[in-house]
């Protein structure tokens, strides 16, 4: 018999409460956990996110070298923690939902996508270098609805989640097991119409700010 590892976030039933909002579970895969989540972001913190990240995009940097990436074509930028009332809401909740202290959370990272542009097949984590506090779990939110394309896509679990505004994907790759973390490959599919835009939470396995 094989036994299931342990997950960072336990859901049984089909939402998960934070201190200010019902998370509802909409979708849901065992191992590696990945969660369907409805009702993250409200629309007026999606619409507020967007306007703050709009004045400060730029062009997608990857990985320590800091090229210009052809592995991820959108535009970026990172919000200072807590920076206002809205960002540190959003980064308790977040931080609750992920079941992880928010001392060890990243920036949090807002991409858009304009057509054609897209994120090729990547693991969150890092594989290469020492890796000594590396990332453990990401949740990706859709701050507004796609008119066409743009999926999040899991190429080897042949599974995609439709942005929808409000809602998010969570996955986790902490498994003893590397063939389990190794499932969590995942993409951003090229937009073909309309605009995408996402906030990044990544969270580390140790401290970080
Ligand atoms: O845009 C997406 O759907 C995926 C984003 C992503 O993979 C990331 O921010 O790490
Ligand atoms: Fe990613």
């Amino acid at each position: 018999m094989t036994i299931k590892e342990q997950t960072i976030v336990t859901s049984s039933g089909n939402k998960i409460l934070t201190k200010d909002k019902e998370i509802r579970i909409v979708g849901k895969l065992d191992e590696p956990l990945i969660l369907i989540l409805d009702n993250v972001l409200s629309p007026a913190e999606c619409d507020l996110l967007i306007d703050l990240a709009s004045a400060r995009m730029q062009r997608a940097k990857i990985g320590s070298s800091h090229d210009v990436s052809e592995v991820r074509t959108s535009s970026s930028m990172f919000f200072e923690e807590g920076e206002n009332e809205c960002i540190g809401q959003v980064e308790a909740r977040v931080a609750e939902l992920m079941n992880i202290p928010v001392s060890h959370a990243e920036p949090l990272q807002v991409l858009r996508y304009q057509p054609g542009e897209q994120y090729h097949p990547h693991f969150d984590y890092f594989t290469q270098g020492s890796n000594m506090n590396n990332r453990i779990s990401t949740l990706v939110m859709y701050l507004n609805d796609v008119e066409e394309g743009g999926e999040t896509y899991f190429p080897s679990l042949h599974f995609s989640v439709t942005p929808k505004k409000g809602s998010a994907v969570y996955f986790e790759y902490f498994y003893n097991d590397t063939r389990l973390n190794e499932l969590t490959l995942h993409a951003g599919h090229p937009v073909e119409a309309g605009e995408k835009w996402v906030a990044t939470q990544w969270m580390r396995r140790q401290r970080y700010r």
